[in-house]
Formats: C-alpha cells, sequence, structure tokens
C-alpha cells in the first residue's frame, strides 16, 4: 500500500522526574544531541509528515525555538509550538487541537523521549493507520509477567496475550480527537493515546515494532540509549 500524509504531535512537555535530573530529559544530550533534536530529525525527514506540531513547556519555548533555528532553519516544513498540559494526555490534547486537516486527515503522536524510532516502523504504521484507522508500535514482553496485589502473586498472564505499547500511535485524526473529547468529558485518563481510543472504537491494530524503541525513563536507561545508538550509527550486529 502507498503511505500516505500524515500530522505528527511530538510530546515534550514532561518533567522526566524518573530520570531524577535536574532538567526536562527531552533536552538532555545524548552523544551530542538532545533527544528532542533526534526526536525531530526523523520526522524532519520523512517526506510524508507534512506539519511537526511539538508540545512544550512555556519556559522552554524560546530554547525550542533557537534549537529550530539553528538545526532546522533550512526546513519548509511547519513546526507548530503548543504549551502542553499538566498530564501527558492534556498534552497530547492541546497538540490535537492543531491539527491542519483535523478531519480527513491522519496524525501521529509521538514521544519525545523515544529518540530512537527507525523509518521502517514509521512507513510501516503508516500503511496500518490507512487500513485500520488506527495502529500502534509494540512488542511482546520478553519476561513472564504477574499480576501482583499487596507484594503477592494473584496470577501469572498469558504472555501471548500481552504487547508493550511504544510510539508513535498514529490515528485518523478525526477519530483521536472525538476520543479526546469525550475522555475529557467523562474524566477518563489513560497513559497513552491508544487507551483512549479504546474506549471508541475497537480496531486498533499492533504493529509490531522493535526493542531499539525504548523510551528513555530512568537512569539506567541512558546506558542502554548510548549503544541503541552506537548500533545505529555502526550498524553493529548485536553480540558478535
Ligand atoms: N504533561 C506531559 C507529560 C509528558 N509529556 C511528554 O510525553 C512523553 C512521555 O514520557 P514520560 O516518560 O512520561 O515523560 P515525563 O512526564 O517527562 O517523565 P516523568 O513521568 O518521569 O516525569 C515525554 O516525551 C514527555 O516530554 C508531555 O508532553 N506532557
Ligand atoms: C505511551 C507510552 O510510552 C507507551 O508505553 C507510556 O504509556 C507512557 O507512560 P508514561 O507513564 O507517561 O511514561
Amino acid at each position: 500500500m502507498a503511505k500516505t500524509s500524515y500530522e505528527l504531535v511530538l510530546l515534550a512537555a514532561g518533567q522526566g522526574k524518573r530520570m531524577k535530573s535536574d532538567r526536562n530529559k527531552v533536552w538532555l544530550s545524548l552523544m551530542g544531541k538532545p533527544l528532542i533534536q533526534r526526536a525531530l530529525e526523523t520526522f524532519l525527514k520523512d517526506p510524508f509528515c507534512t506539519h511537526i506540531i511539538v508540545t512544550v513547556n512555556p519556559d522552554e519555548i524560546e530554547m525550542l525555538q533557537e534549537l529550530i533555528e539553528a538545526e532546522f532553519s533550512d526546513t519548509k516544513k511547519p513546526i507548530t509550538l503548543v504549551v502542553g498540559g499538566a498530564e501527558r494526555q492534556y498534552s497530547s490534547y492541546n497538540g490535537l487541537q492543531y491539527l491542519q486537516n483535523p478531519q480527513d486527515g491522519y496524525v501521529m503522536i509521538h514521544e519525545a523521549a523515544r529518540p530512537f524510532l527507525e523509518q521502517s516502523a514509521v512507513d510501516e504504521l503508516n500503511e496500518e493507520m490507512q487500513k485500520s484507522g488506527a495502529a500502534i508500535l509494540a512488542v511482546p514482553p520478553k519476561d513472564t509477567i504477574k499480576q501482583v496485589k499487596n507484594g503477592i502473586i494473584e496470577q501469572t498472564i498469558l504472555r501471548e496475550t500481552v504487547w508493550q505499547a511504544q510510539t508513535p500511535q498514529a490515528f485518523k485524526s478525526s477519530l483521536v480527537l472525538e476520543a479526546h473529547e469525550k475522555a475529557r468529558v467523562e474524566d477518563f485518563f489513560g497513559t497513552d493515546d491508544a487507551s483512549v481510543v479504546e474506549r471508541t472504537f475497537s480496531g486498533i491494530r499492533i504493529v509490531s515494532g522493535n526493542y531499539y524503541n525504548i523510551k528513555m525513563t530512568t537512569p539506567e536507561d541512558w546506558v542502554t540509549g548510548e549503544a541503541i545508538l552506537r548500533h545505529q550509527q555502526n550498524k553493529e550486529v548485536p553480540g558478535q
């Protein structure tokens, strides 16, 4: 299937509390570039991405404008900066309000804290979002998953039924907009956009992602992140 154009909401208005850094982690530098720069590069290169909306903290707007001016001044792609919300879901909602084509278009929602996204995954997601109206990248868990209450195992989850959600998550724009409006009215909070859309639409497809697309969340991810980047740059074969 041919790929189609889409808009991007790039979430960057977090705090990075679990990273235990003194600043929003998307500004931390990984081998010479801030995470947000790496995430922007992927989508600036994708010709099917027509518009990038970045959710940003109010006191980081100027810094982002300077980064865009310094690194991406030659881009013709429109980049809209939008103030994020107190929760991830509010940031998604705020970003979605600035879509240029909310009726007939598609949108991918991605996290700036996931800087290792590969173009092939974006392309697969692009094709699936057209077929299904909604699709997310995800990977199967490698460990056995236990359901636990008060420190005691209640049951072992059938691993074949569980996937670890990643971003980007891609939707028909009208579908995700409507779902976010409903969640807002009903005070529903989810930890990703798919969980918001699941409440109004039952056909969200999983696209098999890869284990490199980690979210930089806690300090040890820095060790893994540097290794992933070296691998992606040198195309080393892991374990050889
Ligand atoms: N109110 C928020 C919260 C998060 N994000 C973004 O959404 C992604 C979610 O990743 P997460 O690890 O939850 O980021 P933080 O909220 O920054 O991390 P923490 O929960 O540890 O503070 C990040 O790119 C973050 O910048 C956002 O745009 N707005
Ligand atoms: C969207 C997400 O990255 C999918 O794994 C995750 O749910 C974000 O959760 P967080 O608590 O905001 O880190």
